[in-house]
């Protein structure tokens, strides 16, 4: 085991809750920050967090914190574990109460609409150069209901400093907790956005009651459709094929645990899309990702129909039977055509 270290993680819900237990079982000093008082003086007290990881006893080397300066006072790294729509808030935070630099990582999954932002480049925006160290990336297939129970798990730390990666992979690496390396920042964070997508539409198809045919269609032309605005924005087309790719693709559209999945499949059902969230009680980050990428496409001029058919499910009230039946009817194509563009402009983007 490495040497021990001083962790903050920033958002005590399910995720973050997860990752503090992998990092206090390889012996490190967590400190757990939480917006919620009450929350943060629970975890102290009962080693708990019932309302995101209910009977899971927590060490009491994780210690809940309350108020930001404190929980990164003299850490080495700050874990940013918020979902996507509270990262820019969070990080501005930090911006005012920060001192010294820190390795930076990040394991959200989402693009910020509008500005049609990735994570990284949120906290690059909002954190002093001073601040910033390094950034690194941590996605992959990863329910936090099963890291929790130390069942296997595979996962990627992503940056453009291979040093810093490695160094997270070491933090977090062990037994039950396995992480790779990879130098492909926007792969690895496209990725795990836009597989949430995917995960909605397989549980609105699920919902409806179509089959296995319909949910491996959806994984192989949704997985095609997330490489191509990938790799139009500069990603590896091979990322695609990995952990944070196909990888986080089935795990998100073939678990009962996706929170996409599952109100994806709420909506399949006739659910209304506010009724749906509200009985979550935990993010559902394809919500707002769906509509991050679907105006990035416009924008791009990248084809995504299945993301395109969704935003219409989600926004413009189009029924889930109606857009399959659109996807459906589309017209004819030839299936290798997207794989070799792709192959051919990577190639191409390498060699100059
Ligand atoms: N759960 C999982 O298995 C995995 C999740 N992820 C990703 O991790 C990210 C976080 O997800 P997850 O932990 O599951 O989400 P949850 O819904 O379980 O928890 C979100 C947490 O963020 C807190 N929060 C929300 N808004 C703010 C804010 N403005 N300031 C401070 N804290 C805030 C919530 O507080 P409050 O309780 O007050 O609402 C809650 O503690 C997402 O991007 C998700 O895609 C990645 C891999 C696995
Ligand atoms: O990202 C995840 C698993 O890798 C979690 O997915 P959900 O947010 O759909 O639960």
């Amino acid at each position: 085991m490495g040497k021990s270290q001083r962790v903050a993680i920033l958002g005590a819900g399910s995720w973050g809750t997860a990752l503090a237990l992998v990092l206090a079982d390889n012996g490190h000093d967590v400190r757990l920050w939480t917006h919620n008082k009450v929350q943060a003086d629970v975890i102290n007290e009962t080693h708990r967090n019932e309302r995101y990881l209910p009977n899971v006893e927590l060490s009491s080397s994780i210690k809940g914190f309350y108020q930001l300066d404190k929980a990164i006072e003299n850490t080495e790294i700050i874990v940013f574990a918020v979902p996507t729509k509270a990262m820019r808030e969070v990080a501005e935070q930090v911006n005012k109460v920060c001192h010294g630099s820190k390795t930076i990582v990040h394991v959200s999954k989402g693009i910020e609409p509008d500005t049609h932002l990735r994570i990284s480049e949120i906290i690059k925006q909002s954190l002093s150069e001073t601040i910033l160290k390094d950034l690194v990336v941590l996605s992959g297939p990863s329910h936090a209901e099963e890291v929790v129970l130390r069942h296997p798990t595979t996962v990627t730390a992503a940056s453009d400093q291979i040093q810093a990666a490695e160094m997270v992979q070491d933090l977090f690496m062990n037994q039950h907790f396995r992480v790779y390396t990879n130098l492909d920042v926007v792969g690895v964070e496209i990725g795990g956005a836009l597989k949430n997508i995917i995960a909605l539409a397989a549980g609105i198809t699920d919902g409806l009651g179509y089959g296995d045919n319909a949910k491996a269609a959806l994984i192989t032309r949704g997985l095609a459709e997330m490489a191509r605005l990938g790799t139009t924005l500069g990603a590896n087309p091979l990322t695609f094929s990995g952990l944070t790719g196909i990888g986080d693709l089935i795990v998100t559209c073939t678990s009962v645990h996706s929170r996409n999945w599952r109100a994806g499949n709420l909506l399949g059902k006739g659910k209304k899309l506010d009724e749906v969230l509200e009985s979550m009680g935990m993010v559902v980050e394809g919500v707002r990702t769906t509509k991050a990428a679907f105006q990035l496409a416009q924008k791009l001029d990248v084809s995504m129909p299945i993301t395109e058919a969704l935003f219409h499910v989600l926004f413009n009230d189009v029924s889930p039977k109606e857009a399959v039946d659109q996807l459906m009817s589309r017209v004819k194509t030839n299936e290798m055509e997207d794989l070799v563009n792709i192959l051919g402009e990577h190639h191409q983007t390498e060699s100059k």
